[in-house]
């Protein structure tokens, strides 16, 4: 967290593209707000133990300065995201009820966030617990208020993606290349990679509005920038054609 400011500073902010800045708390909201971010994003968890690793409080310690940061967030106009962490499992206390998924989405919800990420933080998600998990979250949530973040540690990805889209959830968070991931999920690899997602909405006649070479260009840029291989399968048999 310490570096977003540096970050807003060094990016060049497009017309049209949004760039949240995750904001656990109100420092960091104001810092942020600072530095020209015009969207914050709060990250729960649906799990204690990675409520304590990753933010350093409980979850119901987490929800009132959440609730600080969205309420002020509100006040300036600025769209509050948020993130419910281990939605899929938990790195530390394995299987997380649907009901405590529901509960932390529905009081994110509540508080005035714009729209809830449900993130299968360490990937171990499947199809079946994928659409068991949507159908209790959206028996409180709008599918239109949901997005679904999946990391894709097993392979599933994809597949998770496909049946969240099937049931009508249209945001999907994704990173280039499949870089990314959290320092307390251990093991866990990045989000489902960019180029991956572009290529199967494309055959679902999806119109993304995205060109599929430019992100593999600049996965590639970024990924020579910082070292990385890339996990995306499509740039890998792209480049290797
Ligand atoms: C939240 C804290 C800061 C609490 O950490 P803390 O130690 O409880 O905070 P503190 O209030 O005691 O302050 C400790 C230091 O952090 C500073 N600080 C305090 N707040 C901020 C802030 N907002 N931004 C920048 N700096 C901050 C504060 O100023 C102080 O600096 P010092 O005085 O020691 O120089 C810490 O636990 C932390 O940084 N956690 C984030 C770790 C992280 O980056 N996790 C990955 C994020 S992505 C994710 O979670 C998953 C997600 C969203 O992608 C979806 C998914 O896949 O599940």
């Amino acid at each position: 967290m310490a570096d977003h400011t540096e970050v807003m500073k060094g990016i060049h902010q497009y017309p049209g593209i949004r760039y949240p800045v995750l904001t656990p708390n109100l420092q960091g909201f104001h810092r942020a707000v600072a530095a020209g971010a015009t969207e914050v994003s709060v990250f729960g968890a649906a799990s204690e133990s990675f409520s304590k690793k990753n933010i350093n409080c409980s979850i119901e310690e987490s929800m009132k300065k959440f609730e600080e940061v969205v309420k002020s967030a509100r006040h300036m106009n600025i769209p509050a995201r948020g993130y419910v962490s281990c939605a899929l499992g938990c790195p530390y206390e394995g299987n997380i009820t649907l009901q405590k998924v529901t509960e932390v989405s529905k009081r994110l919800y509540g508080m005035g966030c714009y729209e809830i990420s449900l993130g299968d933080t360490i990937g171990v998600g499947t199809p079946g617990s994928m659409k068991k998990m949507l159908e209790s979250v959206m028996k409180e949530i709008p599918p239109r208020a949901l997005a679904v973040h999946c990391h894709d540690t097993y392979g599933q990805a994809l597949a998770n993606i496909l049946t969240a889209l099937q049931m009508g959830i249209n945001v999907v968070d994704s990173a280039v290349s499949g870089l990314g991931g959290c320092p307390y999920a251990k093991g866990a690899s990045g989000n489902v990679a960019t180029e991956d997602l572009i290529y199967m909405l494309n055959g679902l006649g999806v119109n993304t509005g995205v060109n599929l070479y430019k992100v593999m260009e600049a996965g590639d840029f970024i990924c020579k920038a910082v070292n990385k291989t890339t996990n995306s399968k499509v740039a890998q048999a792209s480049f290797n054609a």
